[in-house]
């Protein structure tokens, strides 16, 4: 089978670049989507090391054959490195990485930025991602425009366009985005060759990811380096004056240094061998990864500032809508050094975040009382006497007045609106009969709609569990 071709030679080549791993762990393509995953296949423990990788063997912009060009023409973070990927995969069979790069599909089709503007409008409508990834993809093809194309064309050497195409680009894009470890500061972020064929678990990895020097190695006081991901923009990535040395000379310095992979915890024998790639919810998840989790509690759902305008204007003129805001925004700004605010967060219980309850409280105050509020700042006020510089995310259930729970009941249908004409139950029915192997981006778009719907649900639930706490106190 070709796959398997394709996992000896990886092997191979992990054989001449000195990348050892545990004769414990096998390597296993799985037949239907050829995705790869690592198993054990004997008992482990935690603290076994069970994979070495040198850092020489990372695909990074420092280390690709391309480095110079990418030096030269100043490109920096995901750009640079999607240029050395696309470089690598153009010179084929002469490229160093080429037995790695193989193993590795083109791009990662579950990427939603590798989808079609169809399917990002059929399956994610509603959901965090709809807009965002439409404009990823606008801002990827703005890149490869002004960035890549000249690039290639100024190049010293000649490079063939049809290897540096906007498809290519969006590939390169897609693995990086679901493959790039942080290495160091001399190597920046990277491909991590065998690092990268281990699957995700939210809260429940086996095994660490940690960059140990020989000097270190002997005391073991070698640092944790939980795989850090980075900012679309890599801009922590930026190496300073100071951490650039001579390229030749600190290559031979540091081409001792090595990567290891630890476990931190038991697994049996027959199991696979999880890492993780962080805390994350099942939006980002999607967005970088391709996939989903279900019950994953880092998930989130955001409500707009423009959807609670909207809600506003419904109830009030658009003069007190205005008023309102502004002040929530003066209070905001005089109490908190974070930026401006365009959305609020309501966490996995349905909990929304103490902001959007200030806001909803000044909008919904009757004039009277919000008149007495906005002279007497920071007194007391009104019938409450809630100083609301006073209230914090520990007592904010007093902004709780029965208008506010309405408000977020109308907000909360009001955003499930926005999933369009399908309800949650066919969400549900429809994800019982999808294969979530063979229909991959239906399945994950379906898990991240209903966790953003069952959010909803939450917060519904919340308004109304706080009208019932009221009544039991009173
Ligand atoms: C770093 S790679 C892991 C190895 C990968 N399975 C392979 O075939 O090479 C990350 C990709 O693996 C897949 N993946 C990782 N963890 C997953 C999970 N828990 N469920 C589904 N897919 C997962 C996703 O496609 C993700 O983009």
């Amino acid at each position: 089978m070709v796959s398997s071709r394709r996992m000896r030679a990886f092997k191979r080549w992990m054989k001449w670049q000195s990348v050892e791993y545990s004769d414990a762990l096998d390597l296993i393509i799985q037949k239907e989507d050829e995705q790869v995953w690592v198993k054990a296949l004997s008992d482990l423990h935690e603290g076994d090391v069970i994979a070495t990788i040198p850092k020489h063997s990372c695909l990074t912009v420092k280390s690709s054959g391309a480095w110079q060009l990418i030096e030269d023409f100043c490109l920096e973070g995901y750009m640079a490195l999607s240029v050395a990927l696309m470089y690598e995969k153009s010179l084929g069979q002469n490229s160093p990485w080429f037995g790695y790069l193989h193993l590795l599909p083109d791009g990662n089709s579950d990427v939603p930025l590798l989808w079609s503007l169809d399917e990002i409008d059929d399956l994610l409508l509603g959901t965090e991602l709809h807009k965002t990834v439409k404009e990823d993809k606008a801002l990827v093809y703005e890149d490869w425009k002004s960035c890549i194309v000249p690039f290639v064309e100024s190049a010293p050497i000649e490079l063939n366009p049809d290897d540096f195409g906007v498809e290519q680009y969006l590939a390169a894009k897609s693995l990086i985005s679901s493959r790039s470890f942080q290495i160091d500061d001399h190597y920046g972020f990277g491909m991590v060759p065998l690092a990268d064929l281990f699957n995700h678990k939210t809260d429940a990895e086996d095994v660490h990811f940690t960059s140990v020097s020989e000097s270190e190695s002997d005391d073991d006081t070698s640092e944790n380096m939980e795989e850090e991901h980075v900012d679309d923009d890599g801009s922590d990535l930026v190496e300073t004056e100071s951490n650039v040395a001579s390229p030749t000379s600190e290559i031979l310095e540091i081409s001792s240094e090595i990567l290891e992979m630890i476990m931190v915890r038991d697994v049996k024998a027959g199991s696979e061998v999880f890492n993780t790639y962080g805390s994350m919810g099942n939006a980002a998840l999607l967005h970088r990864y391709g996939f989903t989790e279900p019950d994953n509690p880092y998930d989130i759902i955001n409500i707009d500032l423009d959807l609670i305008l909207q809600w506003s204007s419904h109830l009030f003129s658009s003069r007190h809508t205005r008023t309102r805001l502004s002040f929530w925004k003066s209070l905001h700004n005089s109490e908190s050094q974070t930026q401006q605010i365009d959305y609020f967060e309501i966490s996995y219980n349905g909990e929304p975040e103490l902001e959007l309850l200030k806001l909803l409280y000044i909008i919904l105050l009757p004039e009277k009382e919000y008149n007495e509020l906005y002279l007497q700042v920071p007194k007391k006020y009104g019938k409450s006497g809630i100083v609301l510089s006073e209230v914090s995310e520990m007592n904010k259930e007093v902004l709780l007045t029965g208008n506010v729970r309405d408000g977020l009941v109308s907000l909360a249908d009001m955003r499930e609106r926005c999933y369009g004409l399908k309800s949650m139950e066919d969400d549900v029915e429809a994800l019982k009969t999808c294969n979530g192997v063979m229909e991959k981006k239906l399945y994950h778009s379906l898990v991240l709609r209903i966790s953003e719907r069952r959010i909803l649900e939450k917060l519904r639930k919340y308004a109304g569990d706080c009208i019932r706490k009221k009544i039991h106190k009173r």
